[in-house]
């Protein structure tokens, strides 16, 4: 019997890092995915293995722990934290991972690992799941392998879409789809979004009065950006990300390359651009209702970029005996 389950990437229009103090976020779910496949192991060992990033490791199941037979570990923490968790090591399997989504580029690369991981051990083990649970699960995995997390990754890489999650921590769909384009740009410079999450507490801990203000105030823009998103109001939409890129700014979370790509997005037509997840490294958002093109090439000279398109379809799983 073989499971396989896939999760989308996601980009974040608004609210990264206010959305860990409970501030609301607008995120969507992007048309690259990782890709779990799971079967049962004739060798009578579970081993996990993914070429696409050159990983391959063995449980020991004396030790219960995972033997690392090449690569390095990374991303594969979430898979391995999961079956650290749910798998019983008595039943030998072997897992695949494939992933089309940049590591490290704010584009939920572990989200979307862990909401496909997790699917597809469910659905082999004939676990009964819903998304609800779904998503509830991925995202203690990533608090525990992460440190600090908010729901909003692993919701999106779930549910699919254009997510609005509350200060409430309550999800909800929009029932619009942006209407324009979006260009990703995204530098070789990897970010570590645990790492970047505790700066941001650090410094927040030396200025408390004077980031609390600045997180509330990316609140207020992201529930504008909700209603402009409603309303189609493109040009009010691109605004707001500026107006959040410059709140991010004053978190410490921007680099010389996010820069670059912010600026020559905006020079060559974007009507909004900013940073994308944690930074640090990684990627740049901007909306172009048109020169999408423009833009795409532009950022091409210096750095990476991929034309976005927002997906609908979520986790999916199945089963194939
Ligand atoms: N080349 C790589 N191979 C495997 N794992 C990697 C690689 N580069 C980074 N990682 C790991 O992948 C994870 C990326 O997760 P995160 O920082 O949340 O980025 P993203 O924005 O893609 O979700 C981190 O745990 C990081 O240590
Ligand atoms: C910075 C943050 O708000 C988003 C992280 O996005 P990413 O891991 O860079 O894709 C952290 C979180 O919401 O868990
Ligand atoms: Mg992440």
């Amino acid at each position: 019997m073989e499971s396989v389950a896939s999760a989308p990437g996601k980009t974040i229009l608004f609210g990264e890092h206010a959305v860990v103090y409970n501030q609301p976020a607008i995120a969507a779910a992007v048309d690259k995915r990782a890709i779990v496949t799971i079967k049962d192991n004739p060798k009578g060992v579970t081993t996990f293995r993914s070429d696409d990033l050159g990983f391959e490791a063995e449980l020991d199941t004396r030790k219960k722990t995972y033997k690392l037979i090449k690569g390095k570990p990374g991303i594969i923490r979430y898979v391995l934290e999961i079956l650290n968790k749910w798998h019983d090591e008595h039943t030998p399997i072997d897992v695949k991972l494939s992933l089309n989504i940049p590591i490290g580029s704010g584009l939920g690369s572990s989200a979307a690992v862990t909401v496909a991981t997790l699917a597809a051990l469910y659905n082999y083990t004939g676990f009964p799941f819903n998304k609800r649970v779904l998503a509830n699960e991925a995202h203690k995995i990533e608090q525990s392998v992460q440190g600090m997390a908010s729901p909003l990754d692993t919701a999106v890489s779930t549910f699919g879409g254009l997510v609005y999650l509350s200060r409430e921590k309550e999800i909800s769909k929009f029932n619009t789809d942006i209407k324009s384009n979006f260009v990703i740009g995204y530098t070789n410079k990897k970010g570590n979004t645990g790492q970047i999450v505790k700066s941001v507490k650090f410094l927040k801990n030396k200025h408390p009065r004077i980031l609390d203000s600045i997180i509330k105030t990316i609140g207020k823009a992201t529930d504008e950006a909700k209603d402009a998103l409603m309303t189609d109001n493109n040009s009010k939409l691109g605004e707001l990300m500026n107006i959040n890129q410059g709140l991010l700014d004053s978190l410490g979370i921007n680099t010389y390359e996010l820069s670059r790509m912010i600026y020559t997005a905006r020079g060559n037509g974007a009507i909004g651009a900013k940073i994308t997840g944690a930074g640090g490294g990684g990627s740049i958002l901007a909306l172009v209702p048109k020169n999408a093109e423009k833009v795409f090439n532009a950022l091409k000279v210096e750095d990476n970029a991929l034309i976005a398109k927002i997906t609908q379809k979520g986790a999916l799983a199945k089963v194939r005996e």
